[in-house]
């Protein structure tokens, strides 16, 4: 199987502080994959560099393609995306105007394909059609992460990389978002996908890495990984899990 995306020595550094250091990481075509990991650990700079948003040291391959200094529109354009853990939408923006906008890379391409785009958005978040008129600063916190996360869609994305998308969502919208998250892995979008809440992700994922003060401390089939002693121990509870007490999915 081919990887869409390879890491390689990937280094971050604010300041004089080292967020992280030398990551290897790679994302199989059609994979779930998850970073997994304490607050603060470089997960969100992760993502950044690999998108560009942040500058870095190393090397991310992206669909086959090296990009020494990827850079955010690029990385776009190439079909990659990311959901950042606080959304950003446009609150005063409807609905529709906020997916509208991320089909603007292709828009600006010549691909004027996004009316059906959105159809493919709406028919995976039937709720967003519904509120399609709505302005986006006045919907639910699920309502902003399923509108998030059809943005990036819009785009049309090969890899699609998301941080944190449960935060602070009930545990019935946090079942859907998952749920989504598989459906998309059907429909061939390849997903980095970033939480915090490990259980639910070593459940959806096909592979997974520990990241812990900026380093990958382990990695493996995400399995594997939830039946590892010290990744129960430290991320899952104690009782692992079968202790349904803690499954919040
Ligand atoms: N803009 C910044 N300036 C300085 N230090 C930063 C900045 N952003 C993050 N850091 C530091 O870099 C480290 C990694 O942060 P990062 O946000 O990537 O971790 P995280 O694993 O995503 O954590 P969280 O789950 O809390 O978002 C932390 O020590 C953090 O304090």
């Amino acid at each position: 199987m081919a990887n869409v995306l390879e890491v390689k020595d990937l280094c971050v550094s604010y300041g004089k502080v080292e967020a992280l250091h030398n990551a290897n990481l790679s994302v199989g075509e059609g994979q779930i994959v998850t970073v997994i990991g304490p607050n603060g650990a470089g997960k969100t700079t992760l993502l950044s560099a690999i998108m560009g948003v942040l500058p870095s040291t190393g090397e991310v391959a992206f669909d086959g393609a090296v990009e020494r200094v990827p850079e955010v529109e690029r990385m776009v354009a190439r079909g990659m995306n990311l959901v950042p853990e606080k959304r950003e939408l446009f609150g005063e923006m409807s609905v529709e105007d906020n997916l509208v906008l991320g089909a603007f890379q292709r828009y600006r391409m010549g691909q004027r394909d996004h009316g059906q785009t959105m159809e493919e958005v709406y028919a995976l978040f039937p709720r967003l059609k519904e509120r399609r008129t709505q302005m986006a600063g006045t919907l639910s916190g699920g309502e902003r992460q399923m509108l998030a996360v059809g943005r990036a869609l819009m785009a049309r994305p090969k890899l699609l990389m998301l941080d944190e998308p449960s935060l602070g969502l009930a545990p019935l919208i946090v079942r859907e978002i998952f749920r989504i998250i598989g459906e998309l892995r059907k429909r061939g979008v390849s997903i980095l996908l970033v939480e915090q809440n490990a259980r639910a992700a070593l459940q959806v994922a096909d592979h997974a890495y520990v990241l812990e003060t900026g380093e990958v401390a382990m990695s493996g089939p995400a399995h594997e990984l939830a039946d590892d002693p010290r990744v129960i121990e430290t991320y899952l509870g104690l009782g692992g899990k079968h202790q349904d007490r803690l499954a919040n999915v």
